[in-house]
C-alpha cells in the first residue's frame, strides 16, 4: 500500500491560441496536466495542440468514435503530438478499442512513453434520463461499469467517468485502470452542463487518478489561485492504496 495523490487537469476550452498560451502560462507548476478537446482543436490545428503540448503534460480529448479502422488510424495520425492521454468513445465496441490500443503500441517502441488510452463511458452532462433518451435503459452507474468492464478487456488502460462511479469501478475493475473524472465542481460553484458532478476532495476520496476541472478554474476572475485551491483541496486528502 502507498500514498495516492490525485492529480489535476485544467481543461483549456477555448478557441483562442493565445487565450490558452495565457491560462497554460499562468497555470504552469500549479496543475499537473493540461487538456485540449474539440474546441481548441478544432479552432487552433494540430500544430497549435503541440505547441501547447511541449510545454506541460498533455491529455488530448478528441473522444474519437468511428469504425475500427477509422479511429485507429485517426489516433496513428495524432501520434506526433505525443500526448500523455488521448480518448475514444466506449460505445465504439471492443474491435474499434482493441485496435485502437495495437495502434498506439506499435507506434511507441517505449511503453513509458506511448499515450494511455481512455474509454469514455458515459458523459458526465448525462443522467438518467439522457440515457433513456438515446434508447439505454439502465442507471449510468450500471452503463457505466457494464462499458468500463468490456473497455479494459479490450485494451484501454483506463476510463473517463464521474466520480459517482468510481467506488463501483474500483469493485469491479481493481486499482488498475486509470480513472480520469470531469464533472468536478467545487463547492458552491456552478453546476453549468454537468449533471454527475462531485467536489474535487469527494472524487479524491473516492479514488480518481486525475480529476479535469474547466470552467471553475477558467472562469475565475484568477485562474491561478483557482487552480491553486482546488490543489489544496486534493493535498488534503491522503488516501492509501
Ligand atoms: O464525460 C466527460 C468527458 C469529458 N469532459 C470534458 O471535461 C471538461 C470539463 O469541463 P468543465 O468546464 O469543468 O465542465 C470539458 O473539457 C469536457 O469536454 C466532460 O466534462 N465529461
Amino acid at each position: 500500500m502507498s500514498a495516492h495523490r490525485t492529480r489535476l487537469i485544467a481543461a483549456l476550452d477555448t478557441a483562442s491560441y493565445d487565450q490558452a498560451l495565457q491560462w497554460a502560462t499562468a497555470l504552469d507548476g500549479i496543475v499537473d496536466a493540461i487538456k485540449l478537446g474539440l474546441e481548441f482543436t478544432y479552432a487552433c490545428g494540430l500544430d497549435a495542440v503541440k505547441a501547447l503540448g511541449n510545454r506541460q503534460d498533455l491529455f488530448l480529448d478528441l473522444k474519437l468514435h468511428d469504425i475500427p479502422n477509422t479511429v485507429s488510424s485517426g489516433l496513428r495520425a495524432l501520434t506526433p503530438i505525443k500526448p500523455r492521454l488521448m480518448t475514444i468513445h466506449a460505445l465504439g465496441g471492443a474491435e474499434m478499442i482493441s485496435r485502437s490500443r495495437a495502434t498506439l503500441e506499435d507506434a511507441f517502441d517505449n511503453d513509458e512513453k506511448r499515450p494511455k488510452l481512455l474509454a469514455v463511458t458515459v458523459l458526465t452532462s448525462m443522467n438518467e434520463q439522457s440515457l433513456n433518451e438515446i434508447g439505454i435503459n439502465a442507471t449510468p452507474l450500471d452503463e457505466v461499469v457494464r462499458l468500463g468492464r468490456m473497455a479494459i478487456r479490450a485494451g484501454a488502460d483506463g476510463l473517463v467517468c464521474s466520480a459517482h462511479e468510481i467506488t463501483a469501478l474500483r469493485d469491479a475493475l481493481g486499482d488498475g485502470p486509470e480513472l480520469v473524472v470531469p464533472g468536478i465542481r467545487p463547492a458552491g460553484s456552478n453546476t453549468d452542463d454537468q449533471k454527475r458532478i462531485m467536489t474535487p476532495a469527494q472524487a479524491a476520496q473516492a479514488g480518481a487518478d486525475w480529476i479535469v476541472v474547466g470552467r471553475p478554474i477558467t472562469r475565475a476572475d484568477d485562474p491561478a489561485a483557482a487552480a491553486q485551491a482546488i490543489q489544496n483541496e486534493l493535498q488534503a486528502v491522503t488516501r492509501c492504496r
